[in-house]
């Protein structure tokens, strides 16, 4: 089975909470995630600082773009993101913009099905329309109620598109090997990691795990 990659969701505010909390986990990690409210919160800067820092680090701005797809994204692209996020919910326009934007840079899409009631329809058009990544999510505020992506993530990976499933959701040690096994090709932590008494420590951890499931 191929080695699935692993995302860091850096969530915090802070500027340089973020940049030393990249730090720690960049030995053990694939991709950096600058999440939503962490980019709503500092910009376009932050994305030039992780860029310049880590050159050989995928880089996914976590944009969630609802409109205007092509000029929002497009600033971000320039700004060194590999990867920017769409909502599967903004509809096929914005979608088609943000990987026109994406194709100038020869970067990639990743559309978020989160809250999109018909996730297998999003994600074949969005495939059709040429989008690398389909992102099965439970947001932090339907965790709080209960909610996990497992079950999504079943019916999206099943749906056998030729494109990779991004799966994120309060992903934790005890549930790496259900989401390696499911058919995640990339594993989205945040919580787990950052929120952990030494976040160097649980990627290190979450490393090892997603390298044994996938063994
Ligand atoms: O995308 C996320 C959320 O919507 C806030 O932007 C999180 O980064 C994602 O859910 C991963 O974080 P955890 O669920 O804490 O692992």
């Amino acid at each position: 089975m191929a080695r699935p990659l692993i995302q860091m969701a850096l969530d915090s505010l802070d500027f340089d909470q973020t940049v030393a909390l990249a730090d720690k986990v960049a030995p053990y990690v694939d991709i950096f995630e600058i999440g939503t409210p962490c980019i709503k919160y500092n910009g376009i800067n932050l994305v030039k600082e992780l860029r310049n820092r880590y050159p050989d680090k995928l880089l996914l701005v976590d944009l969630k773009t609802m409109d205007a797809g092509e000029y929002e994204a497009g600033a971000f692209y320039a700004a060194g993101a590999d990867i920017c996020t769409v909502l599967g919910v903004s509809g096929l326009a914005t979608i088609g913009g943000v990987i026109k934007a994406a194709k100038k840079h020869a970067a990639e899409v990743q559309v978020d099905l989160i809250n999109v009631p018909n996730k297998a329809e999003c994600a074949r058009e969005s495939a059709k329309l040429g989008a690398q990544i389909m992102g099965v999510h439970t947001g932090l505020d339907a965790q709080a109620a209960g909610q996990t992506p497992f079950g999504d993530l079943n019916e999206v990976a099943s749906l056998g598109l030729n494109v990779r499933v991004s799966v994120a959701g309060g992903i934790k040690p005890a549930t790496i090997d259900q989401t390696v096994k499911a058919g995640a090709n990339i594993i989205v932590v945040g919580a787990a990691i950052y929120g952990a008494p030494c976040p160097a420590t649980a990627a290190r951890e979450i490393r090892e795990l997603v390298d044994a499931a996938a063994a």
